[in-house]
């Protein structure tokens, strides 16, 4: 149904595992791509220390992912000492679920005590600048799917979470994207780094020459199949949010390139960058805190 589960259902899943994790996490990590979500080695999720492990399907009422190669579990631990929670393995809506369940994690680690939540996802660079394997910080999003009025929050409001109609014009923190920035110059990367706008198709096919052309003449940077939904969700209940793109493919904006986008580079595109990534966001995570903690 496009109900949802209730406050009461989600806030039982929360109890469940505060009642397994020691430190309750103020920032929240949602796996795409490059960090964890299709293999575990050397994967951001796994270089958090003091790891508690919980598959998803320990977890009562949640979805299991079904994407071949995602480990599904959330991840609760440290980074840099910060105890964080990360979602190893998240849901799309290609595979079957209502964007609700897509973004029931978001709820459930909003109601465990994160404020902040780190969304990293691959895409297909659609801004003619952009190359394989570029981190796009992402500065806005076009909510494709919301357009047909396909959207997490669609149904009755609860207002525990949030307002019925919750604002969108400032869903990308400025002062994250400002320190990932910074972040950026240190790591000495800042020549792979942008910063543009996201746009999250159904899925599972890729694109058309035609779509492509179409979003890329109404200001998309880059494409994916996921995100949106969840910062929409992280927005509603008045989290702040940081999320980047893998740019994991050009994407083929005309009829005469011989190539077409698939899985498998997008996995070893994640492979190559997932020690950058995992540097990226660690760092991130520790300015994140101390800005929070000044404020
Ligand atoms: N052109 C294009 N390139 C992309 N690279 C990664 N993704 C994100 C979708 N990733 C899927 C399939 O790899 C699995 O989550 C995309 C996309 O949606 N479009």
């Amino acid at each position: 149904t496009s109900k949802g589960y209730s406050y009461e259902t989600l806030l039982e899943i929360a109890n469940f595992l505060i009642s397994r994790v020691s430190d309750t996490p103020r920032i929240g990590i949602i796996c795409g791509s490059g960090m964890g979500s299709y293999w575990k080695e050397g994967s951001l999720a796994e270089t958090i220390s003091d790891a508690v492990k919980i598959s998803y399907e320990d977890i009562p009422n949640f979805p299991v992912s079904t994407v071949e190669g995602h480990h599904g579990q959330l991840v609760f631990g440290k980074i840099c000492g910060i105890p964080v929670v990360a979602m190893q393995g998240r849901f799309h809506y290609f595979e079957g679920y209502p964007l609700w369940k897509c973004c029931l994690p978001v709820r459930v680690m909003k109601l465990i005590g994160i404020k902040t939540l780190i969304v990293t996802n691959a895409a297909g660079g659609l801004n003619p600048n952009y190359k394989v394997g570029d981190i796009m910080i992402v500065k806005d999003h076009i909510n494709m799917m919301g357009f047909s009025g396909n959207n997490p929050l669609h149904g009755p409001n609860d207002e525990r979470f949030g307002p019925r109609f919750p604002p969108m014009s400032k869903a990308y923190n400025f002062e994250y994207r400002k320190i990932a920035k910074e972040i950026a110059k240190e790591l000495n990367i800042d020549d792979i780094v942008r910063e543009g706008v996201y746009t999250c198709l159904g899925g599972p096919n890729f694109e058309t020459v035609a779509e492509l052309n179409m979003l890329k003449m109404v200001g998309v940077d880059s494409v994916g199949m996921s995100t949106v939904h969840e910062v929409i969700t992280a927005r509603h209940c008045d989290l702040k949010v940081f999320a980047l793109s893998l740019i994991t493919n050009e994407c083929v904006t005309s009829y005469d390139i011989i190539g077409e986008a698939n899985h498998e580079e997008v996995l070893d595109v994640g492979r190559m960058r997932q020690d950058v990534l995992r540097q990226f966001v660690s760092k991130l995570v520790e300015r994140i805190t101390q800005l929070d903690a000044n404020s």
